[in-house]
């Protein structure tokens, strides 16, 4: 079968309703999810996967609606009536859409809604799998499903999984409210390809995952259990060339005379969206009556065309909206309304395509004032409805769609008079004006179309697929490892180098509490019960901690990242003759940063000083050390010390000194057949740098190494050695 994309979201571009008489219609959604990527997804054989709008089928109408379906390439996910309460209007819309549009106050956070969440994203899921090819791609869109691609990745480790979030990701101050925070960002990280409407969005994000999981990125690269994930900014466009025609065509002029007075006679103001108090709704109304009371001689002049798409109507806060909306156009009718003009036509509906068409191309002004929103694509097809470039868009900076219009009158909503004076510039404003604004803004929603969009998110994701397999192609081999095995097996005289931290054992917050467990003690034992091995633990940590650790143990250490050297049970010996002067004055400037960094500290060996930050928060640790590596280089430029930046760590020590040097010391003490070294951080490339070509290195961990191979885990290393111990004696 051929290769095709599964598009997923809550929504389907269709919505089925269930008539007075039982019968089952069928008409497009509204949102701007389900218009923007309706024209896209048909091409190819491609399958669109959603919940159809309404609950409770009987088998007979599930039938029904899911063959009507499947004849325009959809799929249904049926839930009943419970479901759309607790994981639709709940959890989706009273917990997460509030408190990803910054209402804090609206968010309500229960666990049985929580639990219907992840149920409903369960039932996504199955309905997937009864679909999915291993070759195809799935693309997940939008909060609703913020665990799906977490719960496909389990089902499908292997599968190309991109993921798409329409509304806006909140900073971490806000996220870090929500109870679920982590298995919700676990949930989104099982994606490929993690894409936001802007750059802001982006950034919030990978501090979350960043703060809260402990995951650094880097460019929008972010190691997930050492799976490449990228997280990127992709802009959502419209259907260009749709809206443009649709201008000009005879049925939208029709509609246009159809609306008769509405537009010809009055200058008119357009306000399209769904009831939503992200929209501003309520600020524009207040705005326009402060407008019409500042400037009496736009009385009787110019009128507000108000459609209000219903939406959401049985969660609360949207009920109390909308009699919100209700009283204040009353208000401002009551107030100004003269016999023969009105200074607001309020539609609480939605509109055909035409309709729509029709308003956008005849009304002077378009004003859109969200408080919050993640893209707004409303103001986007007013721009590609204007073919004469004559109108003026009013567009609140809170909407992702306000970073690409910079030639729109940009608005803060919050700021009533900036509403006021927008609308008089906007009234006011020459045609010429008008035209060299417009003819900008339709350049770049015409190039930045919904095409291009879906293009450009389908290479990347291709992209990031491509650089996982490169990654994956340095993982030790199968028959690589064999051939080490049958090596190994082979030699009389081994000499295997081991790091500790991140090589045999994890990381932990403190240090100190990552002793060898019984499963590493039994690794060690019969390691080092093999007369023909010489285990070398070679480590960045100090003598005394390792010698303890590794007490009863025949092992050789290399502590202090190659300072100090035991061989056996011989006492501890310097490498070469160190001084250590130089520690008081770097040692003053760590203790500032510990003073300045909550969380962080500072080890001291003898011959090497550290600044450790594991313990600190993520970000500010991150801006520290670097700030902090800056100041050391240009203290240490004629020490002859060198700073090494190593995993939530910045560590000071001398430049003579590395464990590749003491790697070879050991070396030279015999005739070794067998060189084995495995380590994760970057003192141990110099190790891997240092020993013969031929030795097995291994690098821990995925990404760029002077080792022969790169291993994903700590228990992977755990595993191979266990092999070792294995081999026939
Ligand atoms: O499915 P509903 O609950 O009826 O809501 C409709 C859709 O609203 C949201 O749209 C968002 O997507 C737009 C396109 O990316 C964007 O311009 C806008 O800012 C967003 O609010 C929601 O994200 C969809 O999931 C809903 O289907
Ligand atoms: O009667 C209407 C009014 C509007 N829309 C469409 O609803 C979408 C709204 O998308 P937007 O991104 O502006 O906001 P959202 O509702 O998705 O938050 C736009 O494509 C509009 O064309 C619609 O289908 N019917
Ligand atoms: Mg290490």
């Amino acid at each position: 079968m051929a290769k095709k994309t599964i598009i997923v979201s809550n929504r389907l571009p269709v919505t089925v309703n269930k008539n007075a008489d039982n019968s089952l219609s069928f008409h497009p959604s509204s949102g701007g999810l389900a218009t923007g990527l309706s024209t896209t997804y048909k091409q190819g054989g491609n399958l669109w996967i959603g919940w159809p709008g309404t609950y409770d089928h009987d088998q007979k109408e599930q039938e029904h609606i899911a063959k009507e379906l499947k004849k325009d390439n959809m799929a249904p996910v049926f839930l009943t009536k419970n479901e759309v309460k607790k994981f639709y209007e709940g959890y989706s819309n009273k917990t997460l859409w509030p408190l990803f549009h910054y209402f804090t106050e609206y968010a309500t956070y229960e666990l049985d809604l929580w639990d219907a969440y992840v149920h409903v994203n369960q039932l996504f899921c199955n309905a997937i799998l009864d679909h999915a090819e291993p070759e195809d791609t799935i693309w997940v869109h939008d909060y609703q499903l913020l665990l799906l691609p977490g719960m496909l990745r389990d089902a499908l480790p292997n599968a190309t999984i991109g993921f798409f979030q329409h509304i806006p990701f909140p900073s971490y101050e806000i996220f870090r409210l929500l109870p679920w925070r982590k298995e919700t960002l676990d949930g989104v990280l099982g994606a490929d390809l993690i894409g936001f409407h802007t750059y802001d969005d982006m950034r919030h994000f990978l501090s979350s995952v960043n703060r809260l999981l402990g995951y650094d990125s880097s460019l929008g690269l972010v190691k997930v259990k050492n799976r490449l994930v990228s997280v990127d900014a992709f802009p959502m466009g419209i259907d260009y060339d749709k809206f443009e025609q649709a201008a000009d065509s005879s049925k939208t002029k029709q509609k246009v005379i159809a609306y008769g007075d509405l537009l010809s006679k009055n200058k008119s103001i357009l306000s399209i969206d769904r009831l939503d108090y992200s929209k501003g709704i309520k600020h524009r109304l207040l705005g326009f009556d402060k407008f019409l009371s500042r400037y009496p001689e736009y009385q009787g002049v110019v009128s507000l065309i108000l459609l209000v798409v219903p939406s959401r109507d049985k969660v609360d806060q949207y009920q109390h909206l909308k009699e919100e909306i209700d009283t204040l156009v009353g208000k401002v009718n009551g107030k100004y309304s003269r016999m023969n003009w009105s200074p607001i036509h309020y539609f609480y509906r939605s509109f055909s395509f035409e309709g729509l068409s029709a308003l956008y191309k005849a009304s002077d002004v378009a004003l859109v004032t969200p408080l919050r929103d993640g893209m707004n694509l409303v103001c986007k097809e007013y721009v590609a409805s204007k073919t004469d470039q004559q109108g003026v868009l009013i567009l609140s900076e809170m909407a992702g769609a306000a970073k690409e219009l910079s030639e729109a009158i940009l608005i803060n909503p919050n700021d009533e008079n900036q509403i006021v004076d927008a609308l008089y510039s906007a009234l006011t404003m020459p045609e010429e004006e008008q035209r060299s604004r417009m003819k900008e803004m339709q350049k770049k929603v015409r190039r930045y179309n919904v095409h291009r969009w879906v293009e450009i998110f389908m290479n990347q994701l291709d992209n990031i697929k491509e650089r996982q397999t490169a990654m994956n192609m340095r993982l030790l081999p199968a028959k690589s490892q064999k051939r080490m095995l049958e090596k190994y097996t082979n030699a009389q005289n081994r000499i295997i180098f081991l790091d500790y931290d991140g090589t045999l054992k994890g990381f932990a917050a403190d240090p100190q509490s990552v002793s060898p467990d019984q499963e590493l003690k039994e690794i060690m034992t019969n390691l080092t019960s093999d007369p023909k091995n010489r285990v070398v633990i070679i480590s960045g940590r100090d003598k005394e901690t390792l010698e303890a650790w590794f007490e009863g143990f025949k092992v050789d250490i290399i502590a202090e990242h190659g300072i100090w050297l035991r061989r056996g049970d011989a006492d501890f010996e310097m490498i070469d003759n160190l001084n250590s002067d130089w520690k008081s004055k770097i040692s003053r400037m760590l203790d500032r940063y510990v003073d300045r960094t909550p969380g962080s500290f500072v080890e001291e060996k003898a011959f090497s000083i550290a600044w450790h930050y594991r313990k600190a928060d993520a970000d500010f640790g991150d801006l520290r050390a670097r700030e902090l590596v800056g100041n050391l280089n240009y203290l240490v430029s004629n020490m002859n010390l060198q700073v090494m930046h190593g995993n939530k760590v910045v560590e000071v020590k001398s430049q003579d000194v590395n464990k590749g040097k003491a790697a070879l010391k050991f070396l030279s003490d015999d005739k070794y057949d067998f060189v084995f070294a495995a380590g994760d951080d970057v003192t141990d490339e110099d190790t891997f740098l240092a020993l013969p070509k031929k030795s097995y290195t291994i690098k821990v961990g995925l990404g760029a190494s002077a080792a022969r191979y790169n291993l994903k885990t700590v228990s992977d290393v755990r595993q191979l050695l266990t092999d070792f111990n294995n081999t026939e004696k």
